[in-house]
């Protein structure tokens, strides 16, 4: 982190930041497959793009862009099929729930700022016990606009009553980054979720990009030293 400033809070993005969603979004869209008698295709080829959620799944399976006239009805489909496995073998990246309880342990608050509609987040976050000592849950429909617009950020430092500049942004996308930028934050990008250490991230413009877990508590207490 190169800006001198005190952190108070830190956000994260959900969907390959805190969490590792990929099997399941990917259980959704060869679910999709498996009905039209197509095959299932291989998690590997679905992770790269399980950060763009459902456009990035029925861009793998079916070559769709929201650009095709069917691409709502088939989203649905998705959002559907995602639903009902959505729990199933989704997990916590290791290190997390550590890093959440030395971050709660030394006064920090922590909040979750994902573009996942709260018909998914909250049911999700719900089912794991971790996101019990989150102080806010932002979706990507909770305001009127998600990320890369800066609004769901600040609602979240609204609700933690902490102000933006005191705050950290954690994300693993481009938009993530861009939205913590507008929204007057420090700003991290993380390589360990889908995206794979071979990312270039420097030309997001984040303030720093880590590529596992463990390596976000000393950036903050270095930021917050600085
Ligand atoms: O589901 C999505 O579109 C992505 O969710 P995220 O913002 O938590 O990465
Ligand atoms: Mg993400």
């Amino acid at each position: 982190m190169t800006q001198s400033r005190q952190v108070q809070a830190v956000l994260f993005d959900l969907d390959g930041t805190l969490i590792d969603s990929a099997p399941d979004l990917a259980t959704a869209a060869n679910t999709m497959r498996v009905a039209r008698g197509l095959s299932s295709l291989p998690l590997a080829q679905y992770r790269p793009m399980a950060g763009a959620g459902a456009r990035g799944m029925l861009g793998i399976a079916f070559g769709l862009t929201p650009e095709n006239t069917d691409f709502n009805v088939l989203r649905e489909e998705f959002f559907c099929n995602y639903e009902r496995c959505m729990t199933q073998n989704t997990h916590i990246f290791e290190g997390v729930p550590e890093m959440l309880t030395t971050l709660s342990g030394q006064g920090l608050k922590w909040g979750v700022v994902t573009n996942k509609s709260e018909r998914f987040t909250l049911p999700l976050t719900r089912s794991m016990p971790l996101f019990d000592t989150a102080s806010a849950i932002v979706s990507g429909d909770t305001t009127p606009h998600a990320k890369p617009h800066p609004e769901p950020l600040l609602e979240a430092a609204r609700r933690l009553g902490v102000p933006p500049q005191y705050c950290v942004y954690v994300g693993d996308d481009e938009r993530d980054i861009v939205a913590g930028l507008a929204a007057g934050m420090a700003t991290v990008a993380v390589t360990y979720g889908y995206l794979g250490t071979q990312a270039d991230t420097t030309r997001w413009g984040a303030h720093a990009t880590i590529n596992c877990v463990n390596e976000l508590l000393p950036l903050l207490q270095l930021a917050a030293s600085a």
